[in-house]
């Protein structure tokens, strides 16, 4: 049910090794935390299948998939709220098996759903929290209130957490698992819900926690927010890793040149005007892909980086007056994260029609 062969990606495949290299020659502290093979199944369904990565030292790692990946189901095995099937686990010098408690005492962990307690005041839930860190007495106190200013919660810190909006909740969680600074913060889709004013004090919190040497680990689906905080990425399809690398390495391996969005007018799609039109489209930006129909959108890749943003646009000038009763409009962008995030996206729900056609 683990497929160990999962992909082609070098990248990937370099860093399996790499684990593997650590973890027989005892060198896993070299890194902040390593996963080596994780597995989860479900009867004969694998969640996660064979995962194998590292976090430096002071990095923000990111995990990125669509929903049901395999994202969450990799946190939970880390912290040990699900069972793994196999693999293991390493970070400061312990292991998730051997010294599970010493392993899980380095992280600071926000679910994807909140764990605050709802008759309590998001002050009594960091005083809870920065006790059960081993902060004692008035620093305790002081601590709570150094984060609720952090994540702008001072002014309802005294209000019981079931009057916090989702976003507020959400802003508390985060502190929940900052709170204490453990060396290791894992977060699952810290913010989710927020407010874009409080996400953007949520980046400069989490930039200066990890420039203080801590590292993340942290699943989004906001493109935006893994290019303003990871140094590294990771793509997950169905549970195993597609591939990894930093933003730019990744959008220069499987993301050159540009977008092109056509909006079609209601037609055939058999149409012949659409097939020259198609065929116009190849003839005119070759190399080109077209990547992704949907509801009379087309999207094209563009693949030649020599082309200058005046000469595509004149070219679609063009196309757009000769196929004036086919094309109602276009749009043109450089190609980016969330290309490269859908084209792996793609292939989750590729896999999925081919598995459902079998059955
Ligand atoms: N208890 C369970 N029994 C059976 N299948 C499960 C169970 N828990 C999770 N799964 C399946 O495991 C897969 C991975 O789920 P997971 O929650 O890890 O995805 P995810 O990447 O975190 O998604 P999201 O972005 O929605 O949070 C999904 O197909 C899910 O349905």
């Amino acid at each position: 049910m683990f497929e160990k062969e999962v992909t082609d990606d070098d990248d990937v495949i370099a860093e399996s090794k790499r684990v593997a290299e650590l973890v027989k020659n005892d060198r896993v502290h070299e890194v902040a935390l390593v996963v080596e093979n994780f597995c989860k199944g479900y009867d004969s369904f694998a969640a996660v299948s064979m995962l194998s990565f590292g976090v430096h030292h002071g990095e923000c790692f990111g995990l990125l998939g669509i929903n049901g990946a395999g994202k969450t189901t990799t946190f939970e095995m880390l912290t040990g709220d699900k069972r793994k099937s196999f693999g293991n686990a390493y970070g400061f010098r312990k292991t998730l098996d051997k010294n599970r408690c010493e392993f899980l005492s380095n992280i600071g962990y926000c679910p994807q759903y909140d764990g605050v307690i709802e008759v309590f005041s998001g002050r009594q839930m960091l005083q809870l929290f920065s006790r059960l860190r081993g902060i004692p007495g008035r620093a305790a106190i002081d601590e709570a209130d150094e984060w609720l200013n952090k994540m702008g919660l001072l002014e309802s810190a005294n209000a019981q957490c079931k009057n916090y909006s989702g976003g507020m909740k959400r802003r508390l969680s985060v502190a929940m698992a900052m709170i204490g600074d453990p060396p290791l913060l894992l977060l699952d889709e810290p913010t989710s819900g927020v407010d874009p004013v409080s996400r953007r004090q949520f980046w400069d919190v989490l930039n200066s926690v990890r420039d203080s040497g801590q590292s993340i680990l942290l699943t989004s689906h906001s493109m935006d927010e893994c290019e303003a905080l990871c140094s590294r990425l990771g793509i997950m399809v169905n549970g195993q890793l597609q591939c990894l690398g930093g933003v730019q390495h990744l959008k220069s391996k499987f993301a050159q040149g540009y977008t092109l969005s056509l909006k079609l007018k209601l037609v055939n799609p058999d149409s012949p005007e659409l097939q020259n039109l198609r065929e116009e489209i190849s003839d005119k930006f070759k190399p080109c892909v077209l990547k992704d129909i949907h509801q009379n959108v087309l999207q094209y890749q563009l693949l030649n980086i020599t082309l200058g943003w005046d000469e595509v646009f004149k070219t679609m000038e063009g196309l757009k007056t000769s196929f004036e009763n086919l094309i109602e409009d276009y749009s043109l962008n450089e190609t980016g994260l969330e290309e490269v995030f859908l084209s792996f996206a793609r292939k989750q729900h590729e896999n999925k029609k081919e598995n459902k056609g079998q059955s």
